[in-house]
């Protein structure tokens, strides 16, 4: 196996997705997944994909398991013969990992998000003591596969974990929030969605794919005395960029936190 995705939950059914789809062939993937409910609904959407119980030996082993089961998973992968560790967990530092296999396995942090799954992630990644520009980039390639992938210096993890890694949730709710307010001005509500989602979809596209950053754009919207300056009042009265601000901080402490 090329490749070992230990915990076949939201995260890591959205990397193994991603994967395949990036043109990875699935009789090189294998998940390990501890509820069997879950291993079944993986083997019947990810045909080819070996799913198992516990984990199977491979080049390199993806942890998508929730923080706490990150020790024990991290040496059942090293135990079977995997060669390369590559973290995904919010929070648990590759020292911890380092420590809980007990013998120098290279082992890279990473934080993913959702977005993986249609090749739309962002992802920055770590090494750990024992990882090498070999491991970045055997991880750099698998995470590249389904997005962007920058390095930072694993102190910057949880701020990361903050922004990118919990972002989709916060986008998705500003897209609720807007299908919502367009069904309050007297929209149908599939009129509604679609409107607030390609609007969506056609800002971020405006901010990745031109040279503008968001200040300009903004302002090409706002016209003198118009009805976005109007809108735009409301959401600073209602302290929508200070909200960004906490909700980022919140999550990075909270990540933190889940190392400790
Ligand atoms: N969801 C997201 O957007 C992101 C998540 N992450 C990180 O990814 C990790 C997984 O999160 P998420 O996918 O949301 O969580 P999920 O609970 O959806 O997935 C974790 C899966 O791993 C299974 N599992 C638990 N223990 C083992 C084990 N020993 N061997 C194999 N499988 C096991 C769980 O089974 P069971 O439920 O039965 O315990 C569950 O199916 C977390 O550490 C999170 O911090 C990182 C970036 C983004
Ligand atoms: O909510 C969480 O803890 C995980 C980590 C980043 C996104 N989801």
């Amino acid at each position: 196996m090329k490749l070992l995705i230990v915990g076949g939950g939201r995260m890591g059914e959205a990397l193994l997705g991603g994967i395949i789809a990036a043109g990875e062939d699935p009789a090189q993937l294998a998940v390990a997944e501890v509820s069997a409910a879950r291993r079944a609904d993986l083997q019947t959407a990810h045909p080819g994909v070996t799913v198992v119980e516990t984990p199977v030996p491979a080049d390199g082993a993806l942890l998508a398991v929730k923080p706490g089961y990150v020790a024990e998973t991290a040496r059942a992968a090293a135990d079977v013969g995997c060669e390369r560790i590559l973290s995904v967990a919010a929070g648990i530092t590759t020292s911890a990992i380092e420590a809980a296999i007990g013998r120098p396995l290279p082992v890279v942090r990473a934080m993913p998000n959702t977005p993986a799954l249609i090749g739309a992630g962002a992802a920055a990644i770590s090494p750990g003591a024992h990882a090498g520009e070999e491991d970045l980039a055997w991880a750099t390639a698998l995470l590249e596969a389904v997005g962007v992938v920058v390095r930072v210096p694993e102190a910057s993890l949880d701020a990361v974990t903050g922004l990118s890694g919990s972002g989709p949730a916060y986008v998705f709710l500003v897209a609720e929030a807007m299908a919502d307010a367009g069904v309050l001005a007297g929209l149908p509500r599939d009129i509604a969605e679609t409107l607030a989602f390609q609007t969506l979809l056609g800002s971020a596209r405006l901010l990745t794919e031109g040279d503008a950053g968001p200040a300009a754009l903004k302002a090409a919207v706002t016209s003198p005395g118009g009805t976005t300056a109007a809108g735009l009042r409301e959401l600073e009265r209602h302290s929508v960029r200070a909200a960004f601000l906490d909700a980022v901080t919140a999550a990075a402490e909270r990540s933190r936190e889940l190392g400790g």
